[in-house]
């Protein structure tokens, strides 16, 4: 029988989705380009093209500190990822790639913790 949800129930619910979702992200081989801040200084052009930086240890970081008030803006940072990525990066390049297989990859894998 399902319970009832409750905002809270809902968000705690939420909340081990992002959990699972961001562990699984970061194990993914394609992940390497996606885990740590893009080095600015390192990457010609970056900071003047992508305007909302990225990557898996920043949403790591505020999934820590509570800054996800549910699975929908947790999703919208994931996707925020590839979309920096699909901007800054030729789709046949390796990081392009990689971005294109991660974003398949978390597709289907949120769709299929949606309760
Ligand atoms: C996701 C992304 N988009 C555009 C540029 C870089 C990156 N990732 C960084 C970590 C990165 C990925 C690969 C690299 C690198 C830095 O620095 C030089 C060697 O190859």
């Amino acid at each position: 029988v399902k319970k009832a949800k409750t905002a809270k129930d809902s968000n705690t619910h939420g909340l081990t989705k992002c959990r699972v979702l961001l562990a699984e992200l970061e194990a993914h081989p394609d992940a390497w380009p996606f885990l740590t801040p893009v080095n600015q200084k390192a990457v010609p052009g970056y900071r003047k093209v992508i305007k909302k930086p990225m990557d898996l240890s920043t949403i790591r970081e505020k999934l820590t500190n509570n800054q996800y008030l549910n699975l929908e803006t947790f999703i919208a940072d994931v996707n925020l990822i590839f979309d920096n990525c699909e901007k800054f990066n030729e789709d046949d390049s390796e990081i392009g790639r990689g971005g294109h297989s991660m974003r398949r990859f978390f597709d289907k894998r949120w769709t299929e913790l949606l309760d």
